[in-house]
């Protein structure tokens, strides 16, 4: 059997590298050597509703970045989709590249890429490309089929992108803090396997002082160590928000069991995505 895997395309993104860091971990670790294929989708969104209508039977997308922090969409669309449940975290290191067919620096007039990678390069624009136009993609390498017409644009992506798209790398390494690294996470409509990190969201019943004192103090009191809380806004009511959680431990184990069960009431909405281990490369 074949798993087909979906992640951000087209081929060259960041993402991609992430599916066949899991492609090769996934090879190496199952009894069975599974093998895989590669999906590409357009956008985040589109990949994370193709694992759930279940065209392929697994996704990885960028949760977090080191620098930017999370990566919105893929926070929205999960609370959205409800169904999948985390398999595994991997960490990959993210150094960019600026890529362009220009003959000279000076002739660029525009940069492409996805907003994560144009954040994690702007004080480089800011000094080496200040009056040139930043214009957002769904992806690092969106743009660099069209680099070839036009040649006063540049892209910010991989060097592993270049070398598929045989481009020319004008500079490297681009981003403004050496050790920029992503976190992705792998879903499906499986269950999680466990590990030792989990992650949920819940909404908050109403809107008013000390509604997160109690869902934090339950983590606090049995030692339950918080590694991420992030809000985003519920889209219903300015000023009405989603708070999405990371926890350092298993919700195999008793204590996170008991955390969760009682999280419940203090919750109007809650989401378990699941509890899994992470691979660090
Ligand atoms: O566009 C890509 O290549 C992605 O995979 C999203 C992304 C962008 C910037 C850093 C990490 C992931």
């Amino acid at each position: 059997m074949k798993l087909s895997i979906a992640h951000l395309g087209p081929a060259g993104t960041y993402a991609e590298a992430a599916a066949t860091a899991y492609a090769e971990y996934l090879v190496k670790t199952t009894p069975e050597s599974l093998k895989s294929s590669l999906c590409p989708y357009p956008s985040i969104a589109q990949t994370l509703w193709a694992v759930a209508k279940g065209e392929v039977h697994l996704g990885v997308v960028p949760v977090e970045n080191s620098i930017e922090g999370s990566v919105s969409m893929t926070l929205d669309t999960l609370w959205q989709i409800d169904t999948l449940n985390i398999q595994q975290a991997l960490v990959l290191p993210i150094s960019h590249a600026l890529i362009s067919l220009a003959s000279r620096q000076e002739d660029i007039q525009v940069v492409y890429s996805h907003p994560q990678a144009l954040a994690q390069c702007q004080e480089w624009l800011n000094q080496n490309l200040p009056q040139v136009r930043q214009i957002a993609t769904n992806s690092t390498t969106e743009a660099l089929q069209h680099l070839d017409t036009e040649r006063t644009a540049c892209a910010i992506a991989s060097e592993r992108a270049a070398s598929l798209y045989q481009l020319p790398i004008i500079a490297h390494p681009i981003n403004d803090y050496p050790d920029n690294c992503t976190r992705f996470w792998v879903v499906s409509l499986q269950p999680s396997p466990g590990g030792n990190y989990t992650s949920l969201a819940f909404s908050v019943p109403e809107n008013k002082p000390g509604v997160l004192v109690k869902p934090l103090q339950l983590f606090a009191e049995r030692g339950i160590n918080m590694s991420r809380i992030e809000s985003r806004p519920t889209k219903r009511l300015l000023g009405d928000y989603l708070f999405f959680i990371d926890l350092e431990a298993n919700a195999c184990e008793e204590s996170v069991k008991s955390a969760l069960t009682e999280l419940a009431a203090y919750t109007k909405q809650l989401k378990i995505f699941g509890s899994y281990s992470i691979i660090d490369r």
